[in-house]
């Protein structure tokens, strides 16, 4: 079986915990109370390369992911790199179209119909935040993209079926990657108290129907069941605190530091950081911008039973999802033919 270097395909910086890979993978997913994302997303990424040479045997092609990039943003650019090689290290064909800032609409969305009608192509992302001109359009452009190549889970229908049946065609890679490290806990939730702060419709609120589902089985009770509170921005910072206080879970995706206070949490609370904003690291003349969630990391630490970091948590195991939902998709597309 093909082993992956996690150096090669997460050129992010790495933790000393990698050195460890090898020997005891468990043991790495979980150092002290850390729990380290990119060994769970190299699980993934490994069944999706096996998956992939399958698919190339049996359907004499690759399967392709196309990723449209409108304007410069560039952690946006660089989220759609990081995209690219995960993918096509793992055997996937992978496309970025990239559309200046000030595209009008209808040549956005006749994009988006090119690569609903093409044969060749199994998923499409529309790279988010789009420019401000188009951001309250962000739906229109999004339910443009067919439901059997929506590989983020981003549509309507796909996130009705979700509500409907609870078993979506696809998860949102967030959603997903937030379900492994419950998995990987492996503690059950049913009749537990989590918090999600942030209520997006990508993020908090998929997330907290997920989590807020009966359960089915002994595995379903490690990711649903619980009772879950969203808080969002309209939360008074008294009730936040107590909320989160009382919680045995805090999942954070609001993308701002350190909204995430120690104060805040119980003791041996476990808390997921699902924020990503990019901040300073001092207030030197050599300060630069790095990466970092919700979550006042080093404080918190200290009184929760498990945390996820920024960099190095949910991030790499969301990558890791999307490739597996592009995976399914192409998969179903071939057998619909
Ligand atoms: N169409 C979509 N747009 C956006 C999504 C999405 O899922 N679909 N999510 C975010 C951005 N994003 C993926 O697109 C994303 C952001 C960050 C990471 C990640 O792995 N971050 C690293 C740190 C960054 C680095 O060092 O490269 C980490 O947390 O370790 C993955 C995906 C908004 N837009
Ligand atoms: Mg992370």
């Amino acid at each position: 079986m093909f082993h992956f270097s996690i150096k090669h395909i997460f050129k992010f910086t790495l933790t000393p915990s990698r050195f460890l890979v090898k020997h005891s993978v468990r043991a790495v997913h979980k150092q002290n109370n850390i729990l380290y994302g990119k060994p769970i997303a190299e699980r993934i990424l490994n069944r999706c390369k096996n998956e992939c040479e399958q698919f190339n045997e049996q359907y004499h092609r690759r399967p392709k992911l196309v990723a449209i990039l409108v304007g410069g943003n560039e952690s946006s650019k660089l989220y759609v790199r990081n995209k690219q090689r995960i993918a096509e290290h793992v055997g996937i064909g992978f496309q970025t179209i990239n559309h200046l800032m000030h595209i009008a609409p209808s040549n956005l969305i006749d994009t988006i119909n090119r690569l609903n009608n093409d044969d060749t192509v199994d998923g499409i992302i529309l790279q988010l935040p789009l420019p401000l001109h188009l951001v309250d359009k962000t739906e229109k452009f999004i339910d443009a993209i067919r439901s059997d190549k929506d590989v983020d889970g981003h549509t309507t229908s796909n996130y009705n079926s979700y509500r409907q049946t609870s078993i979506p065609p696809i998860t949102i890679p967030v959603v997903a990657a937030v379900r492994e490290i419950l998995l990987e806990i492996n503690e059950p939730l049913q009749g537990k108290d989590v918090v999600i702060i942030g209520r997006s419709k990508y993020v908090g609120t998929p997330l907290a129907l997920m989590l807020s589902q009966s359960t089915t089985d002994s595995k379903s009770s490690l990711i649903s069941g619980a009772t879950v509170t969203i808080c969002h921005r309209d939360t008074h910072l008294n009730n936040l605190t107590w909320y989160c206080k009382n919680a045995d879970i805090v999942i954070s995706a609001v993308g701002r530091a350190k909204v995430v206070q120690h104060r805040m949490i119980k003791e041996g609370a476990v808390v997921i950081d699902v924020g990503i904003s990019k901040s300073w690291t001092d207030k030197t003349v050599t300060s630069k911008k790095v990466f970092v969630g919700d979550v006042d990391f080093d404080e918190v630490k200290r009184v929760a039973r498990w945390i996820t970091p920024v960099p190095g948590g949910v991030g790499p195991i969301t990558v890791a999802c999307l490739v597996s939902n592009l995976l399914e998709l192409a998969r179903q597309r071939q057998k619909n033919k």
